[in-house]
């Protein structure tokens, strides 16, 4: 199959996928936002290491109370920052100013310290059941990941509502797989023999 065929495939799934979560019950995401950040807190290596976060936009799973348990427990959390075709995760903090980054996202200053993560939670559109993920399609968390895992160990976990699981993902060379991913029934850890996808 080409690339083109697969973007097209991408780009079909994408409206659908962003359409379903987008008609969840918003107090549905929220009781399930919180039953997810459970199942985090007991899922990540209690080492204190840095985590990568994200402040939600649109209907996404809402990390907010997660990075502020995360912080209290002394743990340094990023969000992500767009610099050129890259992300930087800039350190969280309170009522620290945020300046917009395009499609709604927002983002600390270049002012502000980067962390490295070991942990990095991950938005998406849609996931299946062999860790693969899609995204808004600007392949910035699959180059994000890369760059991390070539760095070194990290834990890429993608926080989702349990709807937003797929037959089947299709990805290109460059997507990355998730290390588990979290939803408000449990925590999904992909079976370790990944079947090709085209
Ligand atoms: N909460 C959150 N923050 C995040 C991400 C995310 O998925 N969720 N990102 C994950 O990547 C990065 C931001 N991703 C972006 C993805 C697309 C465009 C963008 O401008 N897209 C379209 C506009 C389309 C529209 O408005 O409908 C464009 O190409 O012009 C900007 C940022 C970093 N921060
Ligand atoms: N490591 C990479 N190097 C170069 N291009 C890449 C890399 N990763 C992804 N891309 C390109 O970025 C574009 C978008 O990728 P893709 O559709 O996989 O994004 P996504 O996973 O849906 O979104 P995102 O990762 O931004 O949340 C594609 O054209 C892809 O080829």
């Amino acid at each position: 199959m080409s690339d083109g065929d697969i973007d097209a495939r991408k780009r079909a799934l994408r409206g659908k996928a962003m359409r379903r979560r987008d008609g969840l019950d918003p107090s549905d995401r929220s009781l399930d936002a919180l039953a997810i950040t459970r199942h985090v807190l007991a899922f990540l290596p209690d080492d204190g290491s840095p985590v990568a976060a994200y402040l939600a936009i649109r209907s996404e799973v809402d990390p907010a109370l997660l990075v502020s348990l995360l912080r209290q427990a002394g743990r340094s959390v990023g969000v992500p920052a767009i610099d050129g075709h890259e992300l930087r995760f800039r350190i969280v903090r309170d009522d620290g100013p945020l300046e917009p980054q395009g499609f709604g996202t927002r983002a600390p200053g270049s002012d502000v310290p980067e962390i490295v993560p070991s942990v990095i939670l991950v938005p998406l559109l849609a996931f299946d059941a062999a860790g693969r993920r899609l995204g808004y399609g600007r392949g910035f968390y699959d180059r994000a990941i890369a760059r991390a895992r070539g760095n070194g160990r990290v834990l890429a976990v993608g926080l989702a509502f349990a709807s937003q699981l797929v037959e089947h993902v299709p990805t290109d060379e460059h997507d990355q797989t998730l290390d588990a991913v979290v939803t408000e029934n449990g925590v999904l850890v992909p079976t370790a023999a990944v079947s090709p996808s085209r």
